[in-house]
């Protein structure tokens, strides 16, 4: 069985002291509790913010077992385009993984899925690993249309790759509705119809089907236990250290059970 991919996105959070404690925390752990692997099972990834890049690599180390990566790049390698970063550049930081089209990309700052396209084939073509994710507001819910629009927009932005391409591709969903504050956690009924939806197009064909919002210490063991989910992408939870080794505990004895 593939392992369970478990990771956290900081957003904008973390000055560099404390992202420097939270990695240093999780590489004692793995040190100490694992032998310096990941937890038998398990995938894990973290995603600092940029700036947290290069220190984040060098306290894991280039042989860590956990995946890093970067909250967004651009699809071109190079050129006059300020404020942005490219994927090559974010390679050279230490980054593996390139998180694309979040919804607060995709509301915030024009995210389409014409750029999710241009920016998951910039990872695929420097070997990086984009975590595309989807995921529909809660009026698109309430409509009925969940598992349509998430179809739609990974099939937009996972267009024209080969089999081979689409094996490195690793898919969030991510419901608007669930994620942050203002969000609610869904629940595992509510889950199951766009993951057999998600499942049925990409199960066995990507490198995962995460699932993301709201995951929290009490409900992560029932969301890892849904048809086609194989991980979770975690925000706040996961930004305290000890929450965030605690999923891992969680997701180790999943994948053990
Ligand atoms: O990137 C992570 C997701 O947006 C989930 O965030 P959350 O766990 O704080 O709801």
């Amino acid at each position: 069985m593939s392992p369970l991919w478990i990771g956290t996105s900081w957003k904008m959070t973390k000055t560099l002291a404390e992202g420097r404690a939270w990695a240093e925390g999780l590489r004692d752990h793995l040190t100490s509790e694992h032998g310096g692997q990941a937890p038998s099972g398990v995938q894990p990834f973290v995603i600092p913010s940029f700036t947290a890049t290069t220190t984040v690599r060098s306290i894991l180390g280039e042989d860590s077992p956990v995946l890093l990566g970067v909250q967004n790049a651009h699809w071109e390698d190079e050129g006059a385009w300020t404020g942005e970063v490219s994927v090559p550049q974010a390679k050279d930081a230490g980054a593996q993984v390139v998180e694309i089209g979040h919804s607060e990309r995709r509301e915030h700052f024009g995210e389409t899925v014409e750029t999710t396209r241009l920016k998951v084939a910039a990872a695929l073509r420097h070997g990086l690993t984009p975590l595309l994710c989807i995921g529909e507001s809660a009026e698109v819910k309430e409509a009925g249309g969940s598992s349509a629009f998430i179809l739609e927009q990974a099939a937009g932005a996972l267009e024209g790759l080969s089999a081979e391409e689409l094996s490195r591709v690793v898919i969030a969903y991510e419901p608007i509705w669930a994620i942050g504050e203002k969000g609610r956690p869904a629940t595992v009924e509510e889950l199951v119809e766009p993951f057999a939806a998600l499942g049925g197009q990409y199960s066995g064909k990507v490198t995962g089907l995460l699932y993301g919002g709201s995951v929290n210490l009490d409900n992560a063991a029932g969301l890892l236990g849904i048809e086609h989910v194989t991980g979770l992408f975690v925000g706040r939870t996961a930004w305290k250290l000890e929450g965030y080794l605690e999923l891992l505990r969680i997701a180790e004895a999943h994948a053990a059970a």
